[in-house]
């Protein structure tokens, strides 16, 4: 069952994932703060920050955890992915091994966060730094994986330039409250009491 309810606001959980490099901080910031650096440090392990935001009527407290994609830090973000509503697979359409990588990083992704139902997983696609002219990834060629990969939403994305930054983080929520309405009744009755305990059928690790 996707998210925790707090009152009538469901807090989603959506974790950044792709190469170190691709600008997957600088989405959250962008998303978050409004802002850009252009000399953003890598991150090491990983960092979250909160929006609350309202998609077709609906309050929404959505958590991005931003990871770090360098190989090194793997041990380090990989305990993060349980829990998870939703993954942004993240690449940069100037950078081809990014986008290669995208299948090594869904897998990734599956193996350490132990969803219940693979099959149905949400994900969703990020191309970012299309404000690049030397692109080495076509719009079509990162549409065709996506179809090839179950038919995930696609955005072309700016950091800098903020270009569906919003488009893309709201889709997120829309595909996570999606697969929530197929499950449908299973969510009443799913609170959070004041101790913080989650009740509800998806079991935690902590
Ligand atoms: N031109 C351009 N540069 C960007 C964009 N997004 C990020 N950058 C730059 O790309 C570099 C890396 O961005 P980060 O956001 O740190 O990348 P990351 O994916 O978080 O990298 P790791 O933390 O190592 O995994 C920084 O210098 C950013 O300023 C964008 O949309 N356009
Ligand atoms: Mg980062």
């Amino acid at each position: 069952v996707p998210g925790i309810f707090i009152q009538n606001n469901v807090l989603l959980k959506v974790i950044l994932l792709g190469d170190g490099g691709v600008g997957k901080s600088s989405l959250m910031n962008r998303y978050v703060t409004d802002r850009f650096d252009s000399q953003s440090f890598h991150t090491i392990g990983v960092e979250f920050l909160n929006r609350d935001l309202e998609v077709d009527g609906r309050p929404v407290t959505l958590q991005i955890w931003d990871t770090a994609g360098q190989e090194r830090f793997k041990s380090l973000r990989t305990p993060f992915y349980r829990g998870a509503d939703c993954c942004l697979l993240t690449f940069s359409v100037n950078d081809l091994q990014s986008f290669l990588n995208l299948s090594c990083w869904k897998k990734e992704f599956m193996f350490y966060s132990d969803v219940k139902e693979p099959e149905s997983f949400p994900f969703v696609v990020l191309g970012n730094k299309v404000d690049m002219e030397q692109r080495e990834v076509g719009e079509d060629e990162a549409r065709a994986w996506c179809e090839e990969n179950g038919c995930c939403p696609y955005f072309e994305t700016s950091a800098k330039d903020d270009t569906n930054v919003t488009a893309a983080f709201e889709a997120a929520v829309r595909v996570v409250l999606a697969a929530e309405d197929q499950i449908g009744h299973a969510l009443l009755g799913s609170t959070i009491d004041l101790h913080g305990n989650r009740k509800t059928s998806r079991g935690s690790c902590c």
